[in-house]
């Protein structure tokens, strides 16, 4: 008999959140707080991973039996990485660096059930057109870039910004949804097109 399995998504994205919905995956929401801090010359795609891993652990030890989904997304233009801009200047100084430029976005999912934890990244080629000074005022005064890693979302005004991608749009969003399928299914978790199962 196939049962239905619990599942906890360690963070705090309300894009994550969503996504999870959208594929008709019920969870419930426990954020992580983990300290960000890169290691002195880590490759963003190895920091990337290790903050969804470090977010999996920090939550999966109240929830045995769950399965337990952390995820993080960086932006990485000419090998500085942009997290989430820390005010309005450091959004418009962002957005003039990726103007008219290809970056890569890395989002890490980790997937933990009992003492398994499973984990990949996604490498996504990003282009944005090219901004001027004005443009790039006004979408920081929308407030969209303030929580978002690079100060784009692709998914809302920043549609308008992003040119080409190559990679898992899910991705840049914040959760990579067919790696996410593939590492529940290694940890013995099937999913269906609904509600993951054991
Ligand atoms: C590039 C990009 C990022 N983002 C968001 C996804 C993530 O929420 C955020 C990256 O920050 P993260 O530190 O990965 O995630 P978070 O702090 O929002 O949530 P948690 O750590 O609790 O899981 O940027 C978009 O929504 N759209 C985009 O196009």
């Amino acid at each position: 008999m196939s049962q239905p399995v619990r599942v906890v998504l360690a963070s705090q994205s309300p894009r994550r959140r969503e996504l999870l919905t959208l594929v008709g995956i019920p969870h419930e929401v426990v954020p992580a707080d983990i300290d960000e801090t890169p290691f002195p010359h880590e490759a963003p795609a190895a920091y990337t991973e290790r903050l969804a891993r470090e977010k999996v652990a920090a939550v999966a030890g109240r929830f045995p039996g769950a399965v337990v989904i952390g995820s993080d997304t960086t932006v990485v233009i000419g090998g500085e990485l942009l997290a989430k801009p820390e005010d309005d200047a450091d959004a418009r100084r962002m957005l003039r660096l990726l103007s008219g430029r290809t970056h890569t976005v890395h989002t890490a999912v980790a997937v933990c059930r009992g003492d398994r934890v499973v984990s990949g990244v996604e490498d996504v080629a990003v282009t944005f057109r090219p901004l001027g000074d004005d443009e790039i005022a006004a979408y920081v005064a929308t407030r969209e870039p303030m929580d978002k890693a690079g100060a784009y979302g692709i998914q809302g005004y920043g549609a308008t910004i992003v040119e080409r991608i190559d990679g898992d749009y899910f991705a840049v969003m914040g959760l990579p949804l067919v790696r996410l399928t593939r590492l529940l299914g290694e940890v013995g978790v099937r999913y269906r097109f609904g509600a993951p199962f054991v």
